[in-house]
């Protein structure tokens, strides 16, 4: 079976094209600057050149079209036609408390993603406009949406409430649902792989630092606790969002700077973090030039971006009474060795100590990179959340065409 995989941002749409029966990946790409006069796609087939296209596309029905015609194209194609698709795998990022796994694309669970836009105003629209685009361009054509919350699912009520009127979560459903959790979930199983350990066995705390970044204690397999809360921007400092702070500074700020909801919302999500402290970049690879070039203000936001991830393992190693496992992943986990390095460096309390040689190997594989004497195992593993999608829509694709 031929699965597409989608994963629709607000303004981008990033795509990669699976043959299940090997796994491999015929081609992928994005589409960036929807909506905007010049958008640009970058389609990468796995045996060819990669091309890029700037035109003006202005929602995801056509976004989704361009994707098709440069996945049929004579020259840059892989497909001869659009009907060798035979399923499509969707990333929403809020499936609330309904959704505990991935699920079959019907009306009711469309109008149920709907319904969850007020809890993820920022991801959920984006992925509705991708599942109706996908609709339209193939009707007919099975989807299946996989969600960042579904992971976390497993957390107890003491780990998911906020201290707040309990009245706030029967009425408006105000609790921690994290996000990530396709990604948690997969390179805590591939890191148990990794070391031939069971997975039952082990208390892991996996660390998904990209721009959005959150942290996650798996103990015997699940999720017992995840940084992330009702929204996104709860835990970590992240490239622009603040994570964790006293949510007095919200009503404080809004008072003092005479700002709307949407402005405070877009100050903690867009204009904050790594952005914010340095002034210069949410990329963590100009915070670390900037650091080396003895930039007091991208030093600072390192330093503070190092110091919270560090004390979040820390918590997370209480939480569990122990932790056996350390995963890196994710664009800063994989790539940073100066973030890998300064944040294990001052875990030696819990016995973490890195072999600073093997942190510099750059791979694509999991990895170790703590010496042999270090009490916890650390390890660099790849993310992989479009096989993780792929996967599960070619399962519940295949029980559906079953049960028919
Ligand atoms: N070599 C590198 N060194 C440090 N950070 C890196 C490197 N490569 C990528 N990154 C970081 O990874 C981030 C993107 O991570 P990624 O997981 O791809 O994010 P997302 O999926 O949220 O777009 C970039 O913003 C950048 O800060
Ligand atoms: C949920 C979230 O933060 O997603 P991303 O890392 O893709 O921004
Ligand atoms: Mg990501």
């Amino acid at each position: 079976m031929k699965v597409l995989v989608i994963n629709a941002g607000s303004s981008s749409l990033k795509y990669q094209l699976y043959n299940m029966e090997d796994e491999s990946v015929l081609a992928k790409g994005l589409v960036e600057r929807i909506g905007m006069d010049s958008s640009i796609l970058t389609h990468k087939p796995t045996n060819k050149e990669e091309v890029t296209e700037v035109s003006e596309i202005l929602e995801h029905t056509t976004a989704i079209r361009k994707v098709l015609d440069k996945l049929t194209d004579k020259e840059h194609g892989v497909l001869n036609s659009v009907d060798e698709i035979q399923a499509i795998g969707h990333r929403v990022v809020h499936g609330g408390e309904t959704f505990k796994g991935s699920a079959l694309v019907t009306g009711e669970v469309k109008a149920e993603i709907r319904r969850l836009f007020d809890l993820a105003p920022l991801h959920n629209p984006p992925a509705i406009m991708g599942i109706n685009a996908a609709e339209k361009n193939m009707p007919g054509v099975p989807q299946v949406v996989a969600f960042d919350t579904a992971f976390h699912q497993t957390m107890e009520e003491k780990v998911f409430l906020y201290p707040i009127p309990r009245v706030l979560y029967k009425k408006h459903h105000v609790r921690r649902y994290g996000a990530h959790g396709t990604s948690h979930q997969y390179v805590s199983k591939a890191a148990a792989a990794y070391l031939e350990r069971p997975i039952e066995d082990l208390k892991i705390i996996t660390c998904h630092i990209g721009n959005g970044a959150s942290l996650t204690a798996v103990e015997g397999g699940v999720s017992v606790d995840t940084s992330m809360g009702l929204t996104p921007l709860e835990g970590l400092m992240m490239g622009t969002r603040s994570g964790d702070l006293d949510p007095a500074v919200v009503t404080f700020v809004m008072n003092k700077e005479e700002l709307s909801i949407s402005e405070v919302n877009s100050m903690l999500n867009k204009h904050s973090g790594l952005l914010a402290i340095s002034g210069v970049s949410s990329d963590m690879r100009d915070i670390t030039d900037g650091m080396e070039a003895g930039e007091a203000n991208s030093t600072l936001a390192f330093e503070m971006y190092e110091y919270r991830l560090r004390k979040y393992i820390g918590a997370y190693a209480a939480a569990m009474n122990g932790v056996d496992v350390i995963v890196f992943t994710a664009g800063v986990g994989e790539n940073s060795v100066v973030v890998r390095e300064k944040v294990c460096q001052n875990l030696s309390y819990l016995g973490v100590e890195i072999d600073p040689e093997l942190n510099k190997i750059r791979s694509g594989e999991p990895r170790r990179i703590s010496s042999a004497n270090s009490k916890v195992e650390v390890l660099v593993v790849p993310t992989n959340e479009e096989l993780v999608i792929a996967r599960d829509t070619n399962r519940i694709v295949q029980e559906a065409k079953q049960a028919q």
